[in-house]
């Protein structure tokens, strides 16, 4: 359902006005926010196309578009800007048709709103950037990791389901889901063995079909955390975007 892809970067012109039907995407390939919008796009089959901007060198008009100059950020046919991933996601999905990610039971909507503060302490780059620098003791890091996870592993066991939020993917399995892709590739090792309710879970989300879709090689996610670390990410020389 993903039109054309193509990148921006300081001085290139702003694209035209996102034609009828599509919803246009701002993003950035590694970047897991991003990734939040284009699983639940692709999970509810939503007609878009994807606009990569360089964060290393803003176009001057992505910044009259999203003040914070932050990805990801969808722009609709009819001009309206809307940015903040968890924001951005749920005005996908209240507003198309397909499968409902949220669901409509306020309770249970409030457990995947708690769930996802729990999650945030836990879904965080720094711990990717540290252990790709690979210059300081991570022992304590990792056991403060696994600390955290088992509180989330605790959760899942005592909901029994397969899901975070039931027995099929919804909206706060798709907002956690990029960490973990990106975690399984340094932090994850011995640390799963002790969550397996997370590790079921983790190995059922990679069969999801947008997991499958939005998923990049580890090598090319490593590559970029090896750059990211160093401060030296150029966007373009990489070919982030
Ligand atoms: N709270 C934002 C965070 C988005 C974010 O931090 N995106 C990063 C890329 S992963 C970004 O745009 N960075 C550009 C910058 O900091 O200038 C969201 O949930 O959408």
């Amino acid at each position: 359902m993903s039109g054309s892809e193509r990148s921006l970067a300081k001085g290139s012109a702003a694209p035209c006005p996102v034609p009828q039907g599509l919803i246009r995407l701002y993003s950035m390939r590694f970047c897991p926010f991003a990734q939040r919008a284009r699983l639940v796009l692709i999970a509810k089959g939503i007609n878009h196309e994807v606009v990569n901007i360089n964060l290393k060198n803003k176009p001057d008009w992505y910044l009259e578009k999203n003040p914070l100059g932050l990805v990801p950020t969808i722009e609709t046919s009819d001009g309206k800007i809307i940015y903040e991933s968890p924001i951005v996601c749920e005005y996908l999905d209240e507003v198309f048709p397909g499968t409902k990610l949220i669901p409509s039971d306020p309770y249970a909507k409030a457990e995947q709103k708690m769930l996802m503060e729990a999650f945030s302490t836990v879904c965080t780059m720094r711990i990717c950037v540290i252990w790709v620098k690979n210059n300081e003791d991570t022992t304590e890091l990792k056991s403060q990791f696994l600390e955290k996870l088992k509180k989330l592993e605790e959760a899942l066991a005592k909901k029994n389901t397969p899901y975070f939020g039931g027995e099929s993917v919804s909206f706060i399995d798709y907002m956690v889901w990029p960490w973990f892709e990106r975690f399984s590739l340094f932090v994850f090792e011995g640390v799963l063995d002790k969550t397996p309710n997370i590790k079921a879970w983790h190995d059922r989300m990679l069969q999801d079909p947008a997991v499958k879709a939005t998923f990049t090689a580890p090598e090319l996610v490593l590559g970029f955390f090896k750059l990211y670390a160093e401060d030296s990410v150029d966007a373009v020389d990489y070919g982030l975007n």
